[in-house]
């Protein structure tokens, strides 16, 4: 079985392509494959399938083998693997998604290989109980929120998959091994969340770090970086567009005001192919 590495600002994945739907040991070749000791290493495993609504289907298994219904980071790795391997031609294609359903790709294409990916991530979810939360608001903003021993105060979002942006004074250097797995699993969460510590450096720029639900802390993560520039509109802390600056590095986000939609454009990186032999 033949496999690509790529990754999307250091948030990495192993992606396969060929496959005509999901495999049902999907979960289980996820936590073999991602494992960085014993098996491959990555945030996740991809499949492009194909769709019967858009030129491509992803679906994407995190390392600890749950299901995710979205991926920022992988829909651009998804775009240059179909645009640099030929399966098309053209610069705007859509990809389908669980959580976001066809999702129109634009591609930057230099020297016949794709350098940038702007994608249209649909619509936010502000919906406390279709995030999903327990909290019966909507949108959920600036809400109280106890881990441990520590209160927080907490803005929920869904790009498909839930999302809770907490705003710290130091994002950069913030322990998120601390306090990252008690919020993924707070009982507010009913299918756990995926949990985003920001700074706001100013109007147009956002310091973020992430602690991906079923993954853990990872160096990017695209829904997250949509999330926290929504989160940070609806606390009036920032334009509609702005620079999530991430450990792995920046992606452009846009919340434009007459579709309602959400566009995070960044770059897609090959790293190497390889053959699985078990
Ligand atoms: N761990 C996430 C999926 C990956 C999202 C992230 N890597 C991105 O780039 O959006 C979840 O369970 O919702």
């Amino acid at each position: 079985m033949e496999f690509t590495k790529m990754h999307g600002l250091g948030n990495d994945f192993v992606v396969i392509y060929g496959e005509k739907e999901l495999p049902s040991d999907a979960a289980e070749l996820a936590i073999k494959w991602c494992n960085r000791f014993f098996g491959i290493g990555a945030d996740g495993l991809v499949y492009i399938l194909p769709s019967e609504k858009a030129d491509f289907q992803m679906r994407i298994i995190n390392s600890d083998g749950t299901e995710a219904e979205q991926c920022g980071n992988a829909i651009r790795c998804v775009a240059k693997y179909v645009y640099d391997h030929g399966y098309i031609d053209r610069e705007q294609i859509t990809i389908e998604t669980i959580g976001a359903g066809v999702q129109p790709v634009g591609l930057t294409v230099e020297d016949g290989k794709v350098s940038k990916v702007r994608v249209d991530m649909g619509a936010p979810v502000l919906d406390g109980l279709k995030i999903p939360t327990t909290i019966d608001q909507s949108p959920v903003v600036d809400q109280p929120i106890e881990a441990g021993r520590s209160g927080f105060r907490f803005t929920a979002v869904s790009m498909g998959n839930p999302h809770c942006v907490i705003y710290v004074e130091d994002a950069v250097h913030f322990d998120l091994a601390s306090w990252g797995p008690k919020l993924e699993a707070h009982p507010f969460f009913p299918k756990k969340i995926n949990v985003e510590f920001a700074t706001v450096k100013d109007r147009e720029h956002i310091d973020m770090r992430v602690w991906e639900r079923g993954a853990g802390p990872t160096l990017a993560c695209g829904t997250g970086a949509c999330a926290t520039l929504v989160s940070s509109v609806l606390n009036g802390l920032t334009e509609r567009s702005a620079w999530v600056r991430l450990k792995g590095g920046d992606l452009f986000i846009e919340w434009n005001e007459e579709d309602n939609h959400v566009y995070m454009t960044g770059p897609a990186a090959f790293v190497f192919t390889g053959k699985i032999i078990e």
